[in-house]
């Protein structure tokens, strides 16, 4: 195997590489192997990025030069800057920087607004960031230009898109809201544009998206690209996309902590774009990789897979979570008119491979189904306040993780309803009656559900019932330490939650017990400010330390949080709804206070 190298830290410089190599300053100097397979993301304190490195940021903090982030019509032209406007969390279009920056809490708290009477909501939700990405993605990639609708805008989707213009990608905004984009294609060599301060560099934030989806492209640039993000995305792991792209033939440095970011990903001596074997073009190249800590290492490498000649074959050695996303990944790749071969659902773990045949993905419409990750919340407060949520165009038919809140809600307590709309599409409506019950779940698929799943599990643990949530031990991957981080915030809330290898539990307290208001952390992480969303409708005082992270899936969050409470079915005429003990008494508002967590 390829060795990926670790750089002694310094200030990284471009190394312009044609695809033969020739110039290519993107070589291993001295070839180092740092981490192995199934590293696990250090705490803060294990994972030091040496000083120097940051060296590649400006001196505001800003990781990438404004003109790289400009969203631009065609490869080089930068466009008018009304077509690069985003959203910020009020639904206002955001300065350009305040996406490339890490959200910050200030010195303000979220006051999560307690529920005051069963709802009776319907909620709009923004496009999915997981079909977004992915769209990006192959778009960049297409045979001809591609028309997305229904995208999400959001910071995770922003940096994606940008990520992609660094690498010669346009893209025109078509519409108002922006959720309408033409993305115009680039062939490899990918045309990265060159930069006079070093090479080009990407701004992950703290998108597990474009940090993992994006450098597989960089091998196939003409050039290197540093890649970089947030302080917490310098704890998220990578080693394995790094260790398979190296094994590859991509030229791979690691400029920080082994396995993390920042890398420097470059196409080396062009191995990627040339047949894996001279004497049989049509021989796939191949690929082990360890996907046990997010399943984003093996999508990364199927998305990218059709470029190479002869396609790829990947191989994972162990068990891959979130399959339900490598399932989207395969279905967005074949509605493109690739062809994947997938294994049999019953080959065991490292007995499994995955071949993407040779071929350029095509471009044309794609409609982007609404985040069913994100309804969950939304949902999940009509168990918690009694009375109904619906989410209208819910798909009949879908990849989508979220799917699965139709099967989990009724398990916490909740009943779930659809009804067919005329394009085919459901209204999908849960429930609830204020009473919960616990839940017994291996969420290995649906990961990203958790953090709601356990917003439940704590106000069921206050009505008496236990509850545990197995099989997602690489949660402690995610945003942050999501098993820490549960455990820390319902355990503040006066709940009595521990970690387990591979999950957390949440014990009954006695039936009727009151939890604390207390001010919750977010920990940078949308997943755990929606945890303290739903728990503070059943805890009146709760307060949040940065609503603002909610950006990274969702901009207006806050704005929707507040709607969804006003619909209350106390103001419909004839709301018969019980009245839980647990409402509040103050009116649904959303506010901040001075005070801070
Ligand atoms: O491919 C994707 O779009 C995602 C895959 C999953 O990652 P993990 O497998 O790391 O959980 C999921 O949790 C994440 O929110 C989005
Ligand atoms: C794990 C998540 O995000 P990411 O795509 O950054 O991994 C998530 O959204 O729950």
């Amino acid at each position: 195997m390829v060795p990926v190298t670790r750089e002694a830290p310094s200030a990284p410089t471009d190394g312009a590489a044609s695809p033969d190599g020739a110039g290519s300053t993107d070589a291993p100097t001295t070839p180092v192997r740092t981490d192995g397979p199934g590293t696990t993301a250090p705490g803060p304190s294990a994972n030091p990025a040496p000083a120097s490195t940051r060296a590649i940021r400006d001196s505001s903090g800003s990781p990438a030069p404004a003109s790289a982030r400009a969203t631009r019509t065609n490869p080089g032209s930068p466009a008018p800057a009304s077509a690069r406007a985003t959203r910020d969390s009020s639904g206002r279009p955001a300065p350009t920087s305040a996406r490339a920056t890490r959200t910050n809490p200030g010195p303000t708290a979220w006051e999560a607004p307690a529920a005051t009477g069963p709802l009776d909501a319907v909620v709009e939700l923004p496009g999915s960031k997981s079909l977004t990405a992915r769209a990006l993605v192959l778009a960049a990639l297409a045979d001809s230009p591609s028309t997305l609708r229904g995208a999400l805008r959001s910071r995770d989707t922003d940096l994606m898109l940008d990520a992609l213009h660094v690498l010669g990608v346009g893209s025109e905004v078509l519409d108002e809201s922006g959720s309408s984009l033409r993305i115009l294609p680039v062939t490899e060599p990918l045309p990265v544009t060159a930069t006079a301060g070093g090479p080009p560099q990407v701004d992950c934030g703290l998108a597990g998206t474009v940090m993992r989806f994006v450098p597989p492209l960089a091998a196939l640039a003409q050039r290197p690209v540093v890649f970089d993000g947030d302080e917490a995305a310098r704890l998220r792991p990578l080693g394995p996309v790094l260790d398979a792209l190296a094994a590859l033939g991509a030229a791979v440095s690691e400029l920080g902590a082994p396995g993390h970011l920042p890398v420097r990903v470059g196409p080396g001596s062009g191995a990627l774009l040339r047949p894996a074997d001279p004497a049989d073009p049509t021989a796939p190249h191949r690929v082990s990789i360890d996907a046990s800590q997010s399943s984003q290492f093996l999508s990364a490498l199927l998305l990218v897979g059709a470029l190479l000649p002869g396609g790829l074959e990947i191989t994972p050695t162990g068990p891959v979570p979130s399959l339900p996303h490598i399932h989207m990944t395969v279905e967005s790749l074949r509605e493109r008119g690739i062809v994947v071969d997938e294994p049999s659902p019953q080959a065991p773990d490292g007995a499994r491979s995955w071949r993407v045949h040779p071929g350029r993905p095509r471009g044309g419409e794609v409609q982007i189904e609404p985040d069913l990750s994100n309804a969950g919340p939304f949902l999940a407060a009509a168990l918690v306040a009694g009375g109904s949520v619906t989410v209208p165009h819910w798909p009949a038919r879908t990849t989508q993780a979220g799917d699965a809140w139709r099967e989990l809600l009724p398990r916490l307590g909740g009943t779930v309803t659809t009804t067919v709309q005329p394009d085919g599409a459901l209204r999908l409506t849960a429930h609830g009656t204020g009473r919960l019950t616990g839940i017994d779940a291996d969420l290995s698929a649906v990961g990203e559900l958790a953090p709601t799943v356990a917003a439940l599990a704590t106000l069921a643990s206050a009505q008496g019932h236990p509850s545990r949530l197995r099989g997602i031990t690489h949660l402690r991957g995610h945003e942050t330490n999501r098993l820490a981080a549960l455990v820390a915030e319902i355990n503040r809330l006066g709940g009595r939650a521990r970690e387990t290898a591979d999950g957390l539990e949440v014990a009954a307290l006695p039936a009727g017990t009151r939890l604390r208001p207390a001010c919750l952390h977010a920990y940078a992480d949308h997943r755990l400010a929606t945890f303290a969303a739903v728990t503070g409708l059943a805890v009146p005082g709760t307060r949040l330390d940065d609503v603002a992270c909610t950006a990274k899936t969702l901009p207006g969050f806050p704005a929707l949080w507040e709607k969804l409470l006003r619909s209350t079915a106390a103001q419909v005429p004839g709301s018969r709804a019980p009245a839980p003990d647990s409402w509040a008494e103050a009116p649904a508002t959303t506010r901040t206070t001075q005070e801070a967590c």
